[in-house]
């Protein structure tokens, strides 16, 4: 793994990417269960991230986790009938969460379209899973709920695309400009299912971490200019902003129109874990 700058790793392939994600995210978990017991993650779609939970099952290390006590949510999820094999929640079922059994009762999943009639009927109703979820939330002494409509996220994983989409907020759409609500439906998204379900950027950006897994040469570009400060409306990874901690994850192809500047920072990335 190449020095790089404090919160940017670069690794030489997908695979090795996709198992220091899966490595890493099983340390967090443990960490934050022998804290307050439980943990919550909110995971994503897409190549990347289905690879890192499948990493995470196929890792000796899983046993570690209490699987019965972490929560699993969705950045985003397509809005299609259940057991459809492009929903983001089959794929991690098939993935993780089934292999390590975790209870039925720890995965909040999107309302499929055979469950509600509309992409906005199944967005308000993950909001309202979400409220419910915050309300009902035993915080250790002396900590406030982040945002009352939401439960406190610990990792929050995401994947980007070439043209730096994340979750389901595309550049320039009305989703990624959504204020002031906790989800939002998408129609029309450039990368199919055209209806899907995404949280809003200022939902994900409530997160105590953020990782963002990015692999390809495709992907350089939207790398390049999140990493350079472009604002969020026309590159939506750059705006994600764990509250402690935001960490890339990208291979050397995602990593080729880094700047110099950028990779000559003096900070390298260390394992604040
Ligand atoms: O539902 C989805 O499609 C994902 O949530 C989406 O945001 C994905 O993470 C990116 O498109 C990157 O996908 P890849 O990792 O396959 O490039």
């Amino acid at each position: 793994m190449r020095p790089s700058p404090k919160g940017v790793s670069i690794h030489p392939t997908p695979q090795a990417l996709v198992a220091t994600n899966a490595g890493r995210l099983i340390t967090k978990l443990v960490d934050v269960q022998s804290r307050r017991g439980e943990a919550t993650v909110v995971l994503t779609g897409g190549s990347v991230g289905i690879a890192t939970l499948e990493a995470v099952t196929a890792n000796p290390a899983r046993t570690a986790v209490d699987w019965t006590r972490v929560n699993f949510w969705w950045g985003d999820e397509r809005f299609l009938p259940a057991g459809n094999r492009e929903l983001n929640s089959v794929q991690a079922r098939q993935a993780m969460l089934d292999p390590l059994g975790v209870p039925a009762g720890r995965i909040h999943a999107v309302a499929t379209a055979d469950e509600v009639g509309t992409v906005e009927e199944a967005a308000a109703d993950y909001a309202r899973q979400l409220a419910d979820a915050a309300a009902g939330e035993q915080l250790e002494a002396g900590l406030e709920p982040v945002d009352a409509r939401l439960p406190r996220f610990d990792v929050l994983l995401l994947g980007v695309g070439p043209d730096a989409h994340i979750a389901s907020l595309f550049p320039e759409t009305p989703g990624i400009r959504t204020v002031g609500q906790t989800t939002v439906a998408v129609r029309d998204a450039p990368k199919p299912p055209p209806e899907r379900v995404s949280l809003t950027l200022e939902s994900i950006n409530t997160a105590s971490e953020i990782w963002l897994g990015v692999a390809g040469n495709d992907k350089a570009g939207a790398v390049g200019l999140a990493l350079a400060g472009a604002g969020p409306i026309q590159v939506p990874a750059a705006g994600a902003r764990g509250r402690t901690k935001t960490r890339w994850l990208i291979d050397e192809a995602a990593a080729s129109q880094l700047s110099k500047r950028l990779l000559a920072s003096d900070e390298s990335e260390e394992d604040e874990d």
